[in-house]
């Protein structure tokens, strides 16, 4: 495939809200979608990093600047704040990149009590979609792409009690786990859309190797300044850029052509390149472990979507 974001369409009078944009990936989608005419909201929890990034993006892109949305997806009644205001201003919804995410933390837990990652990654994600999707509902071709990562691969499956990881946490393990959620989520969505006989797609995309804050973050929140330098160091050397690393988030977005619960980002043996289709594992397709998953997931959150 030799796409590039030259491909991306007109995006005039579609609406995407990308989350975890002050950063990374993030930030890179959200610019694309401006430069192609989108209407950008920008969900992020630090309100002032926010507010300058959508400066920032209105500068370099030169298009109107993005509306900025408060959300923490590590606390439910945030996300349930967060998409009450886009349903304020909002009457529908294009496009909805799940992005965000958090990697290899300490033990930490989100406002409700789940492990971190899974609470931030997965339940988060799963909640803000469910919350919006009346207005993704009411778009003409509505799709919602969800940021997985090769480290999907690194686990054998998951289960309820992974949701608060009360004993035996392994920062690794939760994040691969939190990524086989992401993919779990993306193909359940899309089956159950299906069924319902709704027009959203629901895809996954992941980036390969990317040099963005994600590396650094997990030894910051341990109070590990060398760990972050050295592991940022050697990211910036061998990682593509973030820039690269959105291009199969932009593609499942935007192009006409993808499979309805496809799989997009470089092939699993490179960490760098233009998008493909690339098959999740077989744990990560498996129907009946998703949608357990999913009953796990409106317990945990309290909302369901389909
Ligand atoms: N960079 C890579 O090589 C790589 C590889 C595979 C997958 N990914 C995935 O790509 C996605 C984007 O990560 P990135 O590489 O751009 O990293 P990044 O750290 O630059 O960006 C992550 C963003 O998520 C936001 N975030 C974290 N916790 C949040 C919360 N509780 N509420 C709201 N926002 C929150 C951060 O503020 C940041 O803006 C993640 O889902 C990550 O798992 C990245």
């Amino acid at each position: 495939m030799t796409w590039s974001t030259v491909d991306i369409p007109t995006l005039t009078g579609r609406r995407a809200l990308v989350t975890g944009a002050t950063s990374g990936l993030g930030y890179e989608t959200a610019a694309e979608l401006l430069r192609h005419d989108a209407t950008v909201l920008l969900a992020a929890r630090n309100a002032d990093k926010a507010a300058a990034t959508a400066d920032r993006l209105a500068a370099v892109t030169g298009r109107p600047r993005p509306e900025v949305v408060a959300l923490d997806l590590a606390d439910l009644d945030s996300v349930e704040r967060a998409a009450k205001t886009v349903a304020e201003h909002h009457d529908q919804l294009d496009l909805l990149i799940n992005n965000a995410g958090v990697m290899a933390p300490p033990h930490l837990a989100t406002a409700q009590g789940y492990e971190l990652q899974i609470g931030t990654n997965h339940l988060g994600h799963f909640a803000l979609t469910a919350r919006l999707l009346p207005l993704l509902q009411a778009a003409g071709e509505p799709r919602v792409v969800t940021v997985s990562s090769f480290m999907h691969k690194t686990v054998r499956g998951i289960s309820q009690g992974d949701f608060r990881a009360a004993s035996g946490y392994r920062k690794w393990d939760s994040y691969g786990k939190s990524k086989l959620a992401n993919v779990l989520f993306t193909l359940e969505l899309d089956r159950r859309a299906r069924a319902a006989g709704s027009h959203l797609l629901s895809l996954a995309a992941h980036p390969g190797y990317a040099s963005t804050h994600l590396q650094t973050a997990g030894p910051v929140l341990a109070g590990n300044a060398l760990e972050a330098r050295v592991i940022g160091g050697f990211t910036k050397l061998v990682a593509q850029s973030a820039a690269a690393g959105a291009w199969p988030s932009l593609y499942a977005a935007t192009a006409p052509e993808v499979r309805p619960g496809a799989f997009y980002g470089p092939s699993f043996f490179e960490y760098r390149g233009a998008p493909k289709e690339v098959t999740p594992t077989r744990t990560a397709r498996d129907p009946e472990l998703a949608r357990r998953l999913w009953e796990w997931t409106v317990e945990a959150t309290g909302v369901d979507a389909f």
